[in-house]
C-alpha cells in the first residue's frame, strides 16, 4: 500500500486564453512535471476528488459530496466525455467504510463529471480511461457549504479505508485556490437562470457555446482589469498552500465559507477538493512535499496552485 498526493489548480479557459508572457511555458512544465510524478509513484489506483459547476449536479438534489460508482465526462470546455473505468467494489468498499465510520456518504452510479473533475486527470494521466478511478465529487458552488471539518473528516476517513487496500493510490485534488469566475448563484439569479441552476443538464450545443463564450470573454476582461469579479487573492491562496505544506490538515477547519467568500470568492469553495485530498493522504502518516507552486492567472480566472506530496 502507498499514497501519493497531486492537488492542481483546473481552470476551462487553460485552452482558451493566453496568459502573459512565459506563464503557459511555466505552467506547462509543471504539467511535466505531475506526469513524472504519475510515472515515479505508478499508480495501481486513483481517487479523484473533483467539483462540478452546474454540468452534472444541479439544485434538483445537491449532495455536499458523492462516490461515483460510474461516471462519465460532460465533454465542456473541449474536456473529455470518456467514461470512467471505476473498479466498482472499490468505490462501494469506499462508500461502506464511510458511513460505517459516520459519515454520511451519498453514491452516485451514472455521475456526469465536468472540466472540474476530468480537466486535471485528463492532463496528467493521458486521458481518463487509463487507470482505474474512483472519482468523488465535491460541492464547490452551490450554497449551503458544510462545515469544512466535514470535508476534513470525509477525506480522512477514505485514506483510512485506501490505507488497508494493496494498491498504489494516487489521491487527485482539482480546485481553486482564490476565483471568482461568472457562475451563477441561487441568490441573485433571475428566473431562467434558477431554472438552469435547478434543472439545466445537457444544455443545448448553442447554449453551451454561449455560456462558454461568456466564460472566456471575462477571463479576458478580467486580465485587462475590466470584470466585475473578484479579484484573486495570491496572500489567501499562499496562506492555504502553507497549511498543505504542514500536515496540519485540522487547521483546514479554521476556514468558514463565508470568510473564504469573501476573502477569496464565490468558487474557492472548490479548495474544499484539496482539503478532502490533503486529509486523506494525512490519514497515512506525515507527508513530505514534493512540488509547490503558484501563480495568479487573470486570463484563467484563476489563482493557480499545486501541491505534490508522498509519504514522508
Ligand atoms: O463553469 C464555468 O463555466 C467556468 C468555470 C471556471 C472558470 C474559471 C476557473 C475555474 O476554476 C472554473 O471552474
Ligand atoms: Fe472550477
Amino acid at each position: 500500500m502507498s499514497l501519493s498526493l497531486m492537488c492542481i489548480s483546473h481552470s476551462p479557459l487553460m485552452g482558451f486564453n493566453e496568459p502573459a508572457e512565459g506563464v503557459r511555458e511555466e505552467v506547462d512544465a509543471l504539467f511535466d512535471r505531475a506526469r513524472a510524478f504519475v510515472s515515479e509513484v505508478d499508480p495501481t489506483l486513483v481517487v479523484t476528488f473533483g467539483p462540478d459547476h452546474y454540468n452534472g449536479f444541479f439544485y434538483d438534489l445537491m449532495p455536499p459530496f458523492a462516490i461515483c460508482y460510474a461516471a462519465h465526462g460532460a465533454g465542456d470546455y473541449d474536456t473529455s466525455a470518456d467514461e470512467f473505468v471505476v473498479p466498482e467494489h472499490i468505490a462501494a468498499g469506499l462508500a461502506q467504510y464511510a458511513v460505517d465510520h459516520g459519515i454520511d456518504m451519498t453514491i452516485s452510479r451514472g455521475a456526469e463529471l465536468d472540466h472540474g473533475a476530468v480537466q486535471i486527470p485528463e492532463t496528467v494521466l493521458g486521458g481518463i480511461t487509463k487507470y482505474p478511478t474512483v472519482p468523488v465529487f465535491v460541492n464547490g458552488v452551490a450554497e449551503p457549504f458544510v462545515p469544512i471539518s466535514r470535508i476534513r473528516l470525509m477525506g480522512q476517513v477514505l485514506g483510512d479505508y485506501l490505507a488497508t487496500l494493496d494498491e498504489r493510490v494516487l489521491l487527485i485534488g482539482s480546485g481553486g485556490l482564490s476565483h471568482d469566475p461568472p457562475v451563477p448563484r441561487w441568490a441573485e439569479a433571475t428566473e431562467a437562470q434558477r431554472a438552469f441552476l435547478l434543472e439545466g443538464r445537457h444544455p443545448t450545443p448553442e447554449a453551451r457555446a454561449a455560456r462558454q463564450a461568456k466564460t472566456i470573454n471575462t477571463g479576458l476582461k478580467f486580465a485587462a482589469g475590466e470584470a466585475d469579479i473578484q479579484e484573486l487573492n495570491p496572500e489567501w491562496d499562499n496562506a492555504f498552500l502553507d497549511v498543505c505544506e504542514s500536515g496540519d490538515v485540522t487547521a483546514f477547519d479554521a476556514y468558514t465559507a463565508t470568510q473564504m467568500t469573501l476573502d477569496a470568492g464565490h468558487s474557492s469553495h472548490e479548495v474544499r477538493c484539496w482539503v478532502a485530498a490533503c486529509a486523506a493522504m494525512r490519514s497515512a502518516g506525515p507527508y513530505v512535499t514534493r512540488e509547490r507552486y503558484y501563480r495568479a492567472i487573470p486570463e484563467w480566472i484563476a489563482g493557480f496552485g499545486a501541491f505534490f506530496a508522498t509519504t514522508a
